[in-house]
């Protein structure tokens, strides 16, 4: 019996993976597809051409970060479909408006007129009936300390060299968000609870909290719809 069995999975299932930057998302990605044989839908960071420059000049470049980000993970949600679910995606739509674009527009790094021309495209496109909800977000949450020696253990130079207050305003408004997040079921996992890269069997409580939760969702789902 595969893990996805064994856990009751269904194999059309849709998790999403969010969380600050650092903590841990891609490994979690990576490890629940190769544990349920599902595909990934991961943020490629080497093959985006706004990032570096982002970082260097954030009042220049927010705007087109956000547009390309946008545009990316929305030709993914449309894979995802096309492949009928089957997929864990390494950060979810939702964060890109609720916590990057917002914390740049309310710090002055995003003029208003960028901002809300973001977001009418977002709400255009995202929060409608007709955009594929996933069936959970794995939310990943820690201490800013772990998630910091995270971030400089990993070693991204244009991370390394943004200041501290900019990890430390994102860590805040992740906890303010996660708490008002409503679009999709919400599981939440502590990163002191597991440990993926020296012990593989920490993957299987995750996975039985996974199938509890899509089974309770779904059963939920059906019993509105009758
Ligand atoms: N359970 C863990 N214990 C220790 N380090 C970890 C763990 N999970 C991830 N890391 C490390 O933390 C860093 C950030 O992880 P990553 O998955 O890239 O985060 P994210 O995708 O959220 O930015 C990487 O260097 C990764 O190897
Ligand atoms: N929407 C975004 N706006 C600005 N920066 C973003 C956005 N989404 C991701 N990023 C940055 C943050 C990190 O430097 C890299 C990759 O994120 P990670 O959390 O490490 O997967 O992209």
């Amino acid at each position: 019996m595969s893990l996805r069995e064994r856990y009751n999975i269904p194999n059309d299932s849709v998790i999403t993976i969010a969380g600050t930057v650092g903590v841990g998302k891609s490994t979690m990605t990576n490890a629940l597809a190769e544990a349920l044989n599902f595909r990934t839908s991961l943020e490629k960071v080497d093959t985006n051409p706004y990032l570096d420059k982002f970082y260097a000049d954030f009042e220049r470049w927010s705007f087109h970060l956000q547009i390309y980000f946008l545009a990316e993970r929305f030709k993914e949600q449309k894979r995802i479909f096309e492949y009928g679910g089957g997929f864990i995606q390494d950060r979810s739509i939702y964060e890109d408006t609720g916590i990057f674009a917002k914390m740049h527009y309310d710090k002055g790094t995003m003029s208003e007129v960028d901002y809300e021309t973001y977001k009418s495209l977002f709400d255009a496109m995202v929060m409608t009936p007709y955009f594929p909800h996933p069936d959970l977000l794995i939310y990943l949450e820690g201490s800013f300390e772990d998630i910091i020696g995270r971030i400089k253990e990993r070693g991204r130079p244009m991370e390394q060299q943004t200041p501290l207050d900019y990890w430390d305003e994102m860590f805040k408004r992740y906890e303010n968000w996660i708490n008002n997040f409503n679009s999709c079921p919400i599981l939440r996992i502590n990163i002191a609870d597991y440990d993926l890269l020296n012990d593989e069997g920490s993957i299987e409580p995750v996975l039985e909290k996974i199938g509890h939760f899509i089974q309770q969702s779904r059963k939920w789902k059906s019993r509105q719809l009758t």
